[in-house]
This record gives structure tokens, sequence and C-alpha cells, in this order.
């Protein structure tokens, strides 16, 4: 996806399947105030046409577009060397990392593989909607990876936009009896510095400059 003009044709195409502005907000990875602004730049029709979120001026998030670095695994090793240097700051002898799907997968990857620790995947709750009430459903940890198995553990994603995915993460490795360490994404849309006590860590975090709050 390179430009606005590719995500609002994106999100019309989405608003005209029927999907509500927070669904098309978790398909192209951005807030839902960007995702009504951009369902409003389209002129496509949408379950919940309410607000003018972004006003005349644009909306205040940013779509980030990671695929120079996710396409080639060179860059991909690059990119892990320096999440996995943050990482080390947090924990002694971590031998776990988990991987948040789809996108946070093959980072973990390639973080896992820098580090020399296990490696486990992580889907959440949202991959598994299809319709109803998306408090019903649960993540899963992946069979086919490592198990919690009681252990600390880094947490690997590629964004952060609401800390909704990372919060979900970060509890399901509690309730497995896990530690999560530390958390790392390659851009952090929020600045948080923690997640209900798990620092988070990121190679980018995005200031918004003129907001209110
Ligand atoms: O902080 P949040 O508001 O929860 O958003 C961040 C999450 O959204 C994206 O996942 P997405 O559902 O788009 O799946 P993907 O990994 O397949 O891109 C991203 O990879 C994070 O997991």
């Amino acid at each position: 996806m390179k430009n606005v003009d590719d995500l609002i044709a994106s999100a019309a195409e989405l608003a005209d399947r029927g999907l509500s502005k927070g669904e098309i907000a978790d398909e192209l990875n951005v807030s839902r105030e960007t995702a009504s602004w951009l369902v409003d730049r389209s002129g496509a029709s949408s379950p919940e046409q309410t607000d003018d979120a972004g006003g005349t001026s644009g909306p205040q998030d940013i779509h980030v577009d990671w695929s120079a670095i996710g396409r080639d695994s060179k860059r991909m090793g690059y990119i892990a060397h320096a999440m996995a240097d943050l990482l080390q700051k947090e924990g002694e002898d971590v031998d776990l990392t988990i991987g948040i799907e789809k996108a946070g997968a093959p980072l973990a990857t390639v973080v896992a593989r820098e580090l020399d620790t296990d490696l486990g995947s992580y889907a959440p709750a949202k991959h598994q909607w299809d319709e109803g009430d998306i408090d019903e459903l649960g993540g899963s940890f992946s069979r086919n990876f490592a198990q919690i198995r009681d252990r600390e553990c880094y947490v690997v994603d590629d964004t952060v936009t609401s800390g909704t995915t990372m919060t979900e993460t970060i509890d399901a490795i509690r309730e497995e009896g896990g530690e999560p360490v530390a958390c790392v994404v390659i851009v952090d849309k929020q600045g948080l510095e923690d997640i209900d006590g798990v620092p988070v860590y990121s190679l980018i975090d995005v200031v918004g400059v003129g907001r209110e709050s």
C-alpha cells in the first residue's frame, strides 16, 4: 500500500462489503478515527456514518508501510538485530520470544534467532472474529511453535496502534503462567512506556504535534 489514495480505495471496498469503521480500522492497521476519515473521503456509505472525525484537515493517525523491510530477509535481519538489542535491556536468560500473528510472527522469528530463544506464536482474538461479539472470543497460541510453560518471554509485533492487541497478548501469556518481560515493535503510535507493567520498546515512536491531549 503506497499512498493515501490506495487506503481510501481499500476503505471504500471494505465499507461496501459492510464492515464497520472499527473493523476497517483493524483491517487497514489504522486508528478508528483514520478509518472514519478514509471512509468519508471515499464517499462510500458505512454502517456508522456519524461524526466527521478527521474534519477537512485530515486525520491525526498515520499508516505505517514497512513492506520495504518485510519483503527482504536481509533487511528483516538488520531490523531484528536492532529490536533484539532493545529487548536485551530487560531480563536475563529469557529463552522464549512470542510473535503476534500475523505481521509479528516473521519479525519474532528473526528476533528469536538473534537472541537464540525458542519461538512461540499468538493469534489474537480478532483473527477468529467472523461475526458477533468479539469479547466472547479468545486468542490462541499455535501448537506448531514453543509453548509458554511458565516461562519468561519477550513479545514482538510490528506496530502498536491502540495497544489492544499487545494488551490482550500480555494477558494471554499470564493466563498460561508465563511472565512477559518486555515487548518490542517497529512503530509505536502511542509512545507507550509500558502496558500493564511490561515495558514497551519501539524503534520508532510516532508523536502527534499540535494535539490537545
Ligand atoms: O494496537 P492495536 O490497535 O491492537 O493494533 C496493532 C495490531 O494491528 C495489526 O494487526 P492486524 O490485525 O492488522 O493483523 P496483521 O498482523 O495481519 O497485519 C498489527 O500487526 C498489530 O498486531
